[in-house]
Formats: C-alpha cells, structure tokens, sequence
C-alpha cells in the first residue's frame, strides 16, 4: 500500500527529486499525487512534470490572509487525494487547518541542526555563527516554524573558509538522503510521537545494538592520542 504524497515547493525542487528519484527506483512506498508551488518559476515544477507529476501553483499573493490561502492548499491537497504532505522548500508557514487535515502528518526538511537556526538562511546563520558541525533535520510540523518533533538529523564537517553557498551545498547531498528515508517510515507506519521524543519503531529486524551505532562526527578530527 503506498502512500499517497503531497508535496509543497517553492523552488529548485533537488529535495523533490530526490524523493521521486527513490519513488522510481521503488524504495520509497509512497506515490506523489501533486506537487504545488506558491511560486509559478520554482524549477520543482518542471522536475514534477518531467515525471509526469500533476502539479498546481498556488501563489500566496493571491489570497486575502494566511488562513485563505492555508486552506486553498488544503482543499488542493485534499483534492488531489493525498494523505500525508512533503513540505520540500516550501517557503511559506503552513497554518492549523492545513495541519488539522493531515495530523502527525506533514513533514519538513531543514538545513540545519535544529533547534540551531531555525527559519530562513540557515546555511548563512551557521557558517557566519562558525559552528565546526552542521547538518539537516526532517521534523513533524506543528503551527510554530521548525519546532516540531525532530524524526531525523544527519551532521557534516562546516569550514572556517565556509560560506552559505559552500556549506549549503555539503549540507543538501545529506537532506537529499535523509528525507525520502523520513518519508519511508511514514509511509510504513513506524513514526511514533511521544512528547518531543519520535521513535522509529522496528521493522521486524532487529535493532541495532547501542554499541554498534556509527562512530561519533568530530569536527576538526581529533589527532593521535585525543
Ligand atoms: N507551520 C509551519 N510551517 C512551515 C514550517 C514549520 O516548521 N511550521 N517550516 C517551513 C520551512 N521553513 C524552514 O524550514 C521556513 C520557511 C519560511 C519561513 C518564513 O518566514 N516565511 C515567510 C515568507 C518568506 C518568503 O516568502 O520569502 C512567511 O511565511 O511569512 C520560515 C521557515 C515551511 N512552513
Ligand atoms: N527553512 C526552509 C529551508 O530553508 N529549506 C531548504 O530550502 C532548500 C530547498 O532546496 P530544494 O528546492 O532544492 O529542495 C533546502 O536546502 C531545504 O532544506
């Protein structure tokens, strides 16, 4: 049974062919029914239609107040039959009717650990910050901006010599992996939300042993002896 996917752009859409890239390879148990875009030149639009993907644009300026168009995309997203939505470098707060139509049930991706950097240009916030480990996290959506529960991060190396552009760019080949491996669980049904906390229940495997976890992310590496 594959999940039927929404998926909300604003741009280039590399997070959005990521996920119909593992959708066409059939690791990825979901099927897209639309892609929307509250931008007519997001680049994602014609990654969707390249993939024969129906897709609607849903321009923000267009509609009186945020609860207008919050439930314009809404009824788009109901129309389309989706049951649970992607937002991919949606640039827009989504707002609690949207939210109320997919409970536990509307995931984004953000290029930074969070809670470190929250809204917009976290790239920028983090490389001019001079953190030395930066990274993505999927995290459920809730009415605030990227506070919902985290399901998944992953973290990279940031350089002194880093700019936005640079660490951005290192940042998205990880969100390009750790996305459709959210979505995944979602569309298996294994995402349990218990407070702040998500646990990713087993998938008749068994689990990996504490001490088997990948080894540690030190940044700058530490040197024989330390
Ligand atoms: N209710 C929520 N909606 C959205 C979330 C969220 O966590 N909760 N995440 C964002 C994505 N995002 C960061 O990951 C983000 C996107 C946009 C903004 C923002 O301030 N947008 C401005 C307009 C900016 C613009 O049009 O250039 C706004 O909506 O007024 C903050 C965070 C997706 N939605
Ligand atoms: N605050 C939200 C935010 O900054 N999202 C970021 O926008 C980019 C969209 O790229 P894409 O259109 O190529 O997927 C991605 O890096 C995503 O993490």
């Amino acid at each position: 049974m594959t999940l039927p996917l929404g998926v909300l752009i604003s741009g280039g859409g590399s997070n959005l062919q990521s996920l119909i890239d593992r959708m066409e390879a059939g690791v990825l148990d979901a099927t897209i029914r639309t892609v929307i875009s509250n931008n007519p030149t997001a680049k994602g639009l014609d990654r969707a239609k390249r993939h024969g993907i129906p897709t609607r644009v849903l321009p923000h300026q267009d509609y009186p107040d945020r609860r207008e168009y919050d439930l314009a995309l809404t009824r788009a997203l109901q129309d389309a039959g989706v049951r649970a939505v992607a937002l991919a470098g949606f640039m827009r707060l989504v707002g609690p009717d949207l939210l109320a139509a997919f409970p536990w049930r509307v995931l984004n991706i953000h290029p930074a650990l969070l809670p470190s950097f929250p809204g917009l240009h976290a790239q920028e916030q983090g490389a001019a910050y001079g953190v030395r480990l930066a990274g993505c996290t999927v995290h459920f959506v809730d009415e605030k901006v990227d506070h919902g529960p985290v399901i998944i991060q992953a973290a990279v190396p940031a350089l002194a010599e880093d700019t936005g552009e640079t660490l951005g760019q290192r940042i998205l080949r990880l969100e390009h992996r750790i996305y459709p491996q959210a979505v995944q669980w979602l569309a298996q049904g294994r995402l349990e939300v218990q407070g702040r906390q998500v646990v990713v229940r087993p998938n008749g495997h068994p689990p990996a042993a504490l001490d088997s976890l990948p080894p540690c992310l030190v940044h700058p590496p530490l040197e024989e002896g330390f």
